[in-house]
């Protein structure tokens, strides 16, 4: 018997962002191995046309719900769906909701965040760091609390290169930055984003740096953990291999690639490409939750969720893999035929990125214009672009994260939890993973029906022959105009015919 899932049975649970990538796995797994917990409360933030209730069971009645299902028949009776936004003051939650959830709680994982790069410092302050301010003066409201999970990044000081599972001190404290948030204009912010962010790419690392600060000075006497996943991607097994719904991380790129749009990265193929599957996260996470609660360390606890020191892969050998799956299973309606490749200097970069993704684009859009229909190609390339240069940081640099805490723990677990909750990244096989992660952007984000493959692989059997097309007539015109102008090409063209 699983101590950890035994532990979460009977057991009310607070998740914030459920609604998010990493929450819907981490709601997936719950049910399915604890399918006796008493009920997960859910803070979901109301959209335009939908209740909250259709945003929760629309989750519910997903595919990567299929399993929970068959163990948890009544899944929706133990959901609650609590109106709540994190910008708001009290989270604009009600006064019953509210009165529910500090009495009843006994775990909370904080997994909302806003990991838009390029947020405003204000959004990204609000929602990272007041945000979780608010939620542990809640928390430290709940007599029932038995643990606090704080979900934060890996990057959130890759300003360092060797990270250590400890919190880092940031240079202005939290609460100078959160007060200075609500006087100053955006004019005054835009401006010292740069200095406050300093040698941080962006406001996302930066901000999630500040959480982790707030966590720590504010958690009182709570329970509390840390943990810092890398890079998110598909799901590695559970439930089932290859599952991913956002753009986020690689899975947008993945598609730039596999629909011919994306030729050419600025990537170090040697640096590490530090990947981790969504469902190693939420297995260390609800470990951490049950080792928290039950062990009550004296300090707060840092998780590295890494995979670099254990079973490192380049992003060499990662876009290799991720090319040679197209083969097998090409995407549909591709642009131009997937042949990305790395560049490591900023004048090939220039050269590729004119030559392989401007150029393109552009005399698409005259095509498109010519036969009545509305231009889009050089809207969908700047973006294109403008996601690369925000992600070169990271695929350009290694780092190296300590896993002292993570081992520990790991080790601490008994073989059934070692198996039922399998985060060690060192059984992973990469080859394996890449390929079920390529598959699954096709089938769960594109939507793809894998019926449509013999026809994918005819329409790039199509392109091919036009790329030959294309090339041929284009070396004849450039030989033709030689011809016209060099004496020496004029005695070669007749001595070949
Ligand atoms: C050999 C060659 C091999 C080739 C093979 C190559 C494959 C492998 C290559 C591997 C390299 C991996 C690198 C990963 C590094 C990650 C490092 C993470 C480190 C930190 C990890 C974390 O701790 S944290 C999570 C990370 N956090 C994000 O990862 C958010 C990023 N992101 C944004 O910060 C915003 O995205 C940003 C960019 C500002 C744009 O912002 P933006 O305003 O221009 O665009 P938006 O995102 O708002 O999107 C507007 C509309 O474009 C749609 N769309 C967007 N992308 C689309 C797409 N690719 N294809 C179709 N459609 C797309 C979208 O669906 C919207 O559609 P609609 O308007 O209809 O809703
Ligand atoms: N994905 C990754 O590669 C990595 C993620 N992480 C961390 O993991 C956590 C989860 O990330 P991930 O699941 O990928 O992110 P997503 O963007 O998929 O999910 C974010 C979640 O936060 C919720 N949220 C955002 N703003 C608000 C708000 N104002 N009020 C209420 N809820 C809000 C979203 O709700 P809604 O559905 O309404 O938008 C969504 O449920 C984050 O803390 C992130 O920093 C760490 C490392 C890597």
């Amino acid at each position: 018997m699983s101590m950890i899932a035994a532990f979460y049975g009977g057991k009310s649970i607070l998740i914030t962002g459920a609604t998010g990538f990493l929450g819907k796995v981490l709601m997936e797994k719950l049910f399915r191995t604890s399918p006796d917990l008493k009920v997960i409360y859910v803070l979901v933030r109301p959209k335009q046309g939908q209740t909250l209730q259709q945003r929760v069971f629309q989750i519910l009645d997903s595919k990567l719900f299929e399993k929970v299902k068959e163990v948890c028949p009544n899944v929706h009776e133990k959901i609650r769906a609590i109106s709540a936004d994190l910008n708001q003051n009290d989270f604009a939650i009600s006064k019953e909701d509210m009165q529910e959830l500090l009495s009843h709680t006994n775990i909370v994982f904080h997994c909302a965040a806003t990991v838009r790069f390029d947020d405003h410092l204000r959004h990204a302050v609000q929602l990272n760091v007041t945000a979780t301010q608010q939620l542990l003066l809640m928390a430290s409201q709940m007599p029932k609390l038995e643990a606090f999970i704080h979900i934060s990044t890996a990057f959130s000081n890759c300003n360092l290169k060797h990270i250590d599972e400890v919190v880092y001190p940031c240079p202005v404290e939290p609460k100078k930055i959160i007060d200075s948030m609500e006087w100053l204009d955006d004019a005054i912010i835009d401006e010292i984003t740069p200095k406050l962010i300093g040698d941080r790419p962006n406001t996302y690392t930066y901000t999630k740096a500040l959480g982790e600060v707030v966590v720590q000075q504010e958690g009182g006497n709570l329970n509390i953990a840390i943990i810092r996943p890398s890079i998110v991607g598909a799901t590695w097994q559970e439930p089932f291999p290859g599952w991913v719904d956002n753009l986020n991380g690689p899975s947008g790129l993945i598609i730039a690639a596999g629909k011919g749009f994306l030729r050419s990265i600025r990537a170090t193929p040697m640096a590490v490409a530090d990947l981790i599957p969504a469902d190693t996260v939420v297995n260390l996470t609800l470990a951490v939750g049950w080792y928290t609660a039950v062990h009550r360390p004296k300090s707060t606890l840092v998780y590295h969720c890494t995979s670099g020191n254990l079973n490192p892969c380049n992003w060499g050998k990662m876009g290799l893999q991720v090319l040679a799956t197209f083969e097998k299973i090409p995407f549909e309606r591709a642009f131009r035929r997937p042949n990305a490749d790395f560049t490591t200097n900023n004048i090939t970069t220039h050269y590729w990125n004119a030559v392989s993704h401007r150029a393109p684009a552009i005399i698409y859009d005259f095509y498109l214009r010519l036969t009545g229909r509305k231009p889009r190609m050089t809207k969908l390339m700047n973006r294109l672009l403008r996601t690369l240069s925000m992600v070169e940081y990271f695929i350009n640099r290694s780092w190296e994260w300590s896993t002292y805490n993570t081992e520990m723990l790991m080790s601490a677990l008994s073989p059934e939890d070692q198996r039922v909750f399998n985060f060690d990244v060192r059984q992973l096989n990469w080859l394996e993973y890449i390929e079920n992660y390529v598959l699954g952007v096709k089938k769960y984000l594109l939507k793809e029906d894998m019926a449509g493959i013999p026809e994918a692989k005819q329409h790039l059997k199509r392109l091919r022959n036009i790329h030959y097309l294309f090339n041929t007539a284009l070396f004849l015109i450039a030989w033709r105009l030689l011809i016209a102008r060099s004496q020496v090409a004029r005695n070669v063209w007749f001595f070949i015919m």
